[in-house]
């Protein structure tokens, strides 16, 4: 039974050059998941803190010291033979040139190189967090004016991942508005996801956004689209979310917010725990702001969503 085999501990560097780039090596051939491309790292030794092992593998494996890394995404898998726990960290800054201590080959590659290459299974959630960035922001108005007023307020403190959630337009507008915040969103290179719950065409959408009632209707993962997210509530939403093969998942309300009353809060705690549970990049929703993303990050979210958190900078 995999409950039975032993979990084994893994501290892993998505290492990131002044560019954004990406470093990527190769694991050895006859290494378990020989051949494959790896995010540097290893296994924790007995009683070893995780950060300490990561700055010691980082060393070992690609000679470089880590001087500033975070969380990024705790991936639990069963590959049959071995059962890991990839407790993977961003590390932003470090000394050293990177080379392959072990003779491994070694690519820097940008974010959105990173499909292009086979990675073992359990990297895919990986890849799509290295990829998102920290904050999602959700875009609403009352007006089609208010709308792109909002949009434009959102892009300027350069917010690069948006969802379009304009409720309460006359759907004459709507359309019209989605062009517009459309192509404000290609000129700065904006990744815009579609709320399923507008009356919208789609077929030019980057991304799509489900409702949680929208989730649980689907069979399959969307097709076409970059990203497909969905917005979550509790466990088996998350989980739903996760089988399907989408790329993250929203989880709300983290805090109180005035925008849902009603909504029980679930408290960075009840969100730590649910997140050890999935292996999927979620953003917590409901509440907060930008300055709550290093609580975020230590809950094991990729970041914060929101509607006026992102509508000025911090
Ligand atoms: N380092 C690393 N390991 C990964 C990744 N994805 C993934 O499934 N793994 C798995 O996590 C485990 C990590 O082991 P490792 O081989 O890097 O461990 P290590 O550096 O301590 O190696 P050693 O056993 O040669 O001393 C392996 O089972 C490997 O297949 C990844 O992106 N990076
Ligand atoms: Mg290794």
């Amino acid at each position: 039974m995999s409950t039975n085999k032993q979990r084994l501990h893994v501290a892993v560097g998505v290492i990131r050059d002044g560019d954004g780039r990406i470093l990527i090596t190769q694991r050895a051939k006859h290494a378990h998941q020989g051949g494959l491309w790896e995010f540097p790292g290893g296994k924790l030794e007995a009683g070893e803190p995780v950060q300490q092992a990561l700055a010691r593998e980082l060393e070992e494996e690609v000679g470089i010291q880590v001087q500033r890394a975070a969380p990024l995404i705790k991936i639990n898998h069963d590959y049959g033979d071995r059962h890991v726990l990839l407790d993977v960290w961003n590390v932003t800054a470090f000394a050293g040139q990177a080379r392959g201590c072990e003779g491994q080959a070694m690519r820097w590659i940008a974010a959105e190189q990173l499909r292009e290459f086979s990675f073992p299974a359990a990297n895919l959630p990986i890849i799509a967090a290295a990829q998102l960035p920290h904050y999602y922001a959700i875009l609403e108005g009352l007006s089609a004016a208010e709308a792109l007023d909002n949009c434009r307020r959102i892009l300027a403190t350069g917010i690069k991942l948006l969802q379009f959630r304009v409720k309460s337009l006359p759907s004459i507008d709507l359309q019209n508005v989605f062009e517009q915040v459309s192509q404000l969103c290609r000129q700065q290179q904006v990744s815009l996801l579609v709320n399923t719950d507008l009356p919208v065409d789609t077929t030019n959408a980057q991304g799509l956004h489900l409702s949680s009632r929208a989730l649980l209707a689907c069979r399959e993962r969307p097709n076409g689209y970059r990203w497909v997210a969905a917005s979550c509530h509790n466990l088996d939403e998350l989980r739903y979310a996760e089988a399907l093969g989408l790329d993250f998942a929203v989880l709300a309300p983290v805090q109180a917010t005035a925008s849902h009353p009603d909504a029980a809060p679930l408290g960075w705690q009840t969100l730590t725990e649910l997140l050890e549970q999935i292996n999927l990049p979620v953003f917590a929703l409901g509440g907060l702001g930008r300055h709550d993303l290093d609580r975020a990050l230590v809950a094991g979210a990729q970041g914060i969503a929101g509607i006026s958190a992102f509508l000025a900078a911090d």
